[in-house]
């Protein structure tokens, strides 16, 4: 059992946050921070130390995402952006360090056994269990190379094989069966590209996990952050992170539409009812007046912003006049879970500020609806 030994955070101390160095997660780590209106200062690549514009608390550094888990962990930072594998990796010993978000919406790729092409014969972890087997039985030893030892030992007992050699390595590990260094490797894959480039294939049910970036915090840090409140620097930068990442995926349609001197919504209800069916949410429907004071409708919705451009002429067929799809750069839902709410019930438990109810529909802080004329159509 292991113990933070070092930067107790005290109320007000400067916040260290720790951002992956180089490799995979390192520019999005800075990109969504971006998004979420912490602009990380840095300005080369061999700057270790950052600042964030206007949020004097945070200090950033710099490091290998694995050593990311050990100082949150050990708590000289307080904060960290890592992949979940490597996490999930260390988690038995870097107990002190807990997922805050458990997906940060990059760096997605999955740990899997891949063995060499030629091997016809083993396409399912079952198949590998009686290979494992009978190498026992001839007195050889079943080599496994991989970065990620713990997560292949419980997948590999799950499966019930345990007479294989761990060979631990750290990298091009696609290149071991081929050198004879390993039999198999269990590696992080995510176009496939280099498994396939180096004749190797994934098996069924052999993928061990399913990793993105996280961030994760140094638990008796977070305590204190989480007593600071709903105006603190951690519900800030957590609620702006999920703010930004709801409003990636997704525009804000507006759709005006409606006959001169004629209201009534039979359209609105029609292209409410077509938008719902492509999948868009937090549909409100409204009446407007264009500058001549005609009373026209107004739909609003979220839905998704691969889906605008395929809507579109069904939009006008439903009696649409204008249609505008804009990106938003935050979106916050009342109803919508805070991670912030969740840390403080699992960390302060009964002084856990309970969610606020909802008494009003929610509601998408759109962008200013543009000057759209509700006349036009049909
Ligand atoms: N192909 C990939 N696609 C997406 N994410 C990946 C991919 N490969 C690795 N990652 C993520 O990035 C993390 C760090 O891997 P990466 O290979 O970028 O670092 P590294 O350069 O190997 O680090 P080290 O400094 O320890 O050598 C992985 O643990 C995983 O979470
Ligand atoms: O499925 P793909 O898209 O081809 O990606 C897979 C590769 O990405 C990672 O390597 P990385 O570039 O991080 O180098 P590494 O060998 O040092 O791990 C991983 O270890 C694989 O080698």
């Amino acid at each position: 059992m292991t113990h933070s030994s070092h930067g107790l955070l005290d109320p007000l101390d400067p916040i260290r946050l720790a951002l992956p160095s180089k490799g995979e997660l390192a520019d999005g780590a800075v990109d969504l921070l971006k998004s979420a209106g912490f602009k990380v200062k840095r300005t080369s690549p061999r700057q270790y130390e950052a600042q964030i514009a206007g949020r004097p608390r945070f200090h950033v550094v710099f490091m290998r995402p694995t050593d990311i888990v050990t100082q949150v962990h050990e708590g000289r930072c307080h904060l960290g952006v890592t992949g979940g594998d490597l996490h999930a990796e260390r988690a038995a010993q870097a107990d002190q360090a807990r997922i805050v978000l458990p997906d940060l919406g990059y760096g997605g790729c999955r740990l899997v056994v891949a063995v060499p092409e030629s091997w016809v014969d083993v396409a399912h972890m079952i198949d590998l269990a009686e290979l494992a087997h009978d190498f026992k039985t001839r007195g050889r030893a079943f080599r496994v190379s991989t970065k990620s030892p713990r997560l292949v030992r419980d997948h590999f007992h799950h499966w019930g094989i345990f007479s294989f050699q761990i060979v631990e390595s750290d990298g091009a590990l696609e290149l071991h069966p081929s050198l004879g260094i390993a039999d198999i490797i269990v590696d992080l894959t995510s176009s496939g590209t280099t498994l396939k480039d180096n004749r190797l294939k994934e098996i069924a049910e052999g993928t061990v996990l399913e990793s993105s970036a996280v961030l994760i915090g140094h638990t008796p840090s977070l305590r204190t952050l989480l007593a600071e409140g709903d105006d603190g620097p951690l519900a800030h930068l957590l609620d702006a992170i999920e703010g930004a990442r709801e409003a990636e995926t997704c525009h804000h349609l507006e759709v005006v539409g409606g006959r001169p001197m004629v209201y009534g919504d039979a359209d609105a209800e029609k292209v409410a009812a077509y938008l719902a069916a492509r999948g868009a949410s937090q549909i409100y429907r409204g009446e407007v007046r264009d500058e001549e004071g005609r009373i026209g409708w107004r739909v609003t919705a979220r839905i998704a912003a691969g889906q605008v451009v395929a809507c579109q002429r069904a939009l006008f067929d439903l009696g649409a006049s204008r249609i505008v799809a804009l990106p938003t750069h935050f979106v916050f839902d009342r109803e919508r879970p805070r991670a912030f709410d969740r840390l403080r019930a699992e960390l302060l438990g009964s002084d856990a500020k309970p969610a606020p109810t909802a008494t009003l529909p929610t509601a998408v802080p759109a962008p200013e609806p543009p000057a759209a004329s509700p006349t036009g159509s049909a």
